[in-house]
């Protein structure tokens, strides 16, 4: 079974160049993006292990009806905590990591499968995002992750040698800024992210 490996940030802290979303109000899209992005990978068959020190993780995957391991972040940023969820997934027996951003809203069951289709035996390949700057997701069978998301990832991924995938674009839209989240809402969204952008409608 693949083990989707997610670093999520405290949601109150997550996702500042969102600025034209209030705290509060953004807070709540955060976290709904994330359980969008960890319901699409688990309806693909993928066990999820989560890095986060977010304290209200644990009861909102309970309230999604999601299983996941969660373990504590180790600190330093995105990569040191996805690099300590693949670590953990392979000592537990994983042969398939997939490690994404949990801002992924639009991703669904089908666009994971079609990835993970797309892999060989063993390597390394990586989805860049919707701009082709970044990434969205990092997958590795058989060698290790080394992740080295951030910034203009997807030619560091490509320069550590790391295959680029073919993707929908589903798996593409991360979510940084206003114009990407219109966009997002425009492919359609999971329940929890749609649930969030009604009841914003909804408070006028
Ligand atoms: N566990 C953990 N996850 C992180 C950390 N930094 C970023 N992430 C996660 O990494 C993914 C990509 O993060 P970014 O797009 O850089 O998001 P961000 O830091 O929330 O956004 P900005 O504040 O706008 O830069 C998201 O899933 C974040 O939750 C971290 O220090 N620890
Ligand atoms: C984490 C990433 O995205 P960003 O830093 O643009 O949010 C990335 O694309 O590697």
């Amino acid at each position: 079974m693949p083990v989707a490996v997610l670093a999520i940030k405290p949601w109150a802290r997550a996702k500042s160049r969102l600025e034209a979303v209030a705290p509060p109000e953004r807070a709540a899209l955060v976290r709904a993006m994330a359980l969008d992005t960890c319901a699409a990978l688990a309806a693909a068959g993928c066990r999820l292990v989560l890095v986060s020190d977010e304290p209200g993780l644990p009861a909102a995957l309970a309230e999604a009806g999601l299983a996941a391991t969660v373990l504590p972040d180790p600190g330093g940023g995105l990569n040191p905590a996805l690099r300590a969820g693949a670590a953990a997934a392979v000592r537990d027996g994983a042969q398939t990591v997939l490690a994404a951003v949990s801002d992924l809203p639009a991703l669904d069951a089908d666009a994971v499968t079609a990835v993970l289709d797309r892999l060989g035996p063993v390597g390394r390949w990586f989805v860049p995002d919707r701009s082709g700057v970044g990434t969205s997701m990092l997958l590795a069978r058989g060698t290790a992750l080394e992740p080295a998301f951030e910034g203009a990832s997807a030619a560091r991924h490509a320069a550590s040698g790391a295959l680029a995938l073919e993707a929908p674009e589903r798996a593409r839209l991360d979510v940084d800024d206003e114009t990407d989240l219109a966009r997002a809402l425009r492919h359609g969204v999971g329940g929890w992210t749609a649930a969030w952008a009604a009841a914003r409608v909804g408070a006028g």
